[in-house]
């Protein structure tokens, strides 16, 4: 098994208040690990973290050398100017030279089945293509590791669809996975993992099917258990 990514008891603050506590994970390569929990739990918090964008106040993480990292977020942050150089450019920024980048715009649009709209701009597309959009300009980065918060949550029912597709094409690349999401169907369908965050803290981190087992979980974690019995009733 090959560790990606590992946090050892980590602390993490935004300005005066600590967010998340005590935090224990490791990824290992092509897990795919779902974040659950109520709202404000430390989902985001948490994906941040392990994206490198916040940097805890206590413990370690370490990331394994080379491992390449891409995020994709609730609502796609797209550039005012087309598809294709909004590609262009997260590639030229990870260091990417310009011939390699030529080759992989329109492999990573063909990918997400958007090989025609390269010279659209970006911002008159739809939520759910600009969603799509994000997850090529991921891909096109090779990540090792990918992280999503909450990647389907403003979408309607036939865009998640092809998000929850794209998702599982990725994981089917080898591609590790680290998601945060409120819909457990999309957990069930899609991750490995269920980690479970209460206020900043991490209290069950189970395989999926020992997630989703009623007696295991209340053993683990009485408090992941009622919370799943909340979400399911
Ligand atoms: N920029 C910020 N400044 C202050 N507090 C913040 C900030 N961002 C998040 N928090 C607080 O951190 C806690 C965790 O928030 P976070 O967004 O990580 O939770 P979440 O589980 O992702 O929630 P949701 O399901 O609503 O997206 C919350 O109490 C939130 O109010």
């Amino acid at each position: 098994m090959t560790v990606l990514l590992e946090l050892v008891d980590v602390d993490v603050a935004i300005g005066p208040a600590t967010i998340l506590r005590g935090i224990q994970l490791q990824v290992q390569r092509e897990d795919r690990v779902a974040l659950i929990g109520a709202n404000g739990s430390g989902k985001s918090t948490l994906l941040r973290t392990l994206h490198g964008l916040l940097k805890p106040v206590r413990g370690l993480q370490s990331t394994a050398f080379g491992a390449r990292q891409a995020m994709v977020f609730q609502r796609p942050f797209l550039l005012r100017t087309t598809v294709a150089r909004n590609l262009a450019l997260g590639l030229r920024l990870a260091g990417v030279p310009p011939h390699e980048i030529a080759a992989r715009v329109p492999d990573a649009l063909a990918r997400v089945g958007l090989a025609d709209i390269g010279e659209r701009h970006a911002r008159h597309l739809s939520v759910g293509q600009q969603q799509r959009v994000a997850f090529a300009r991921a891909w096109a980065l090779r990540p090792d590791l990918l992280f999503l918060d909450e990647p389907t949550a403003s979408l309607d029912p036939p865009a998640k669809r092809e998000i929850e597709s794209l998702m599982a094409t990725f994981a089917e690349a080898g591609t590790t996975m680290v998601f945060a999401s409120h819909n457990l169907g999309q957990v069930k369908r899609l991750a490995t993992r269920v980690v479970y965050l209460e206020r900043g803290r991490l209290l069950a981190d189970l395989p999926v099917a020992a997630f989703f087992d009623h007696d295991r979980l209340r053993e683990v974690s009485r408090e992941a258990d009622l919370f799943l019995q909340g979400e399911m009733a």
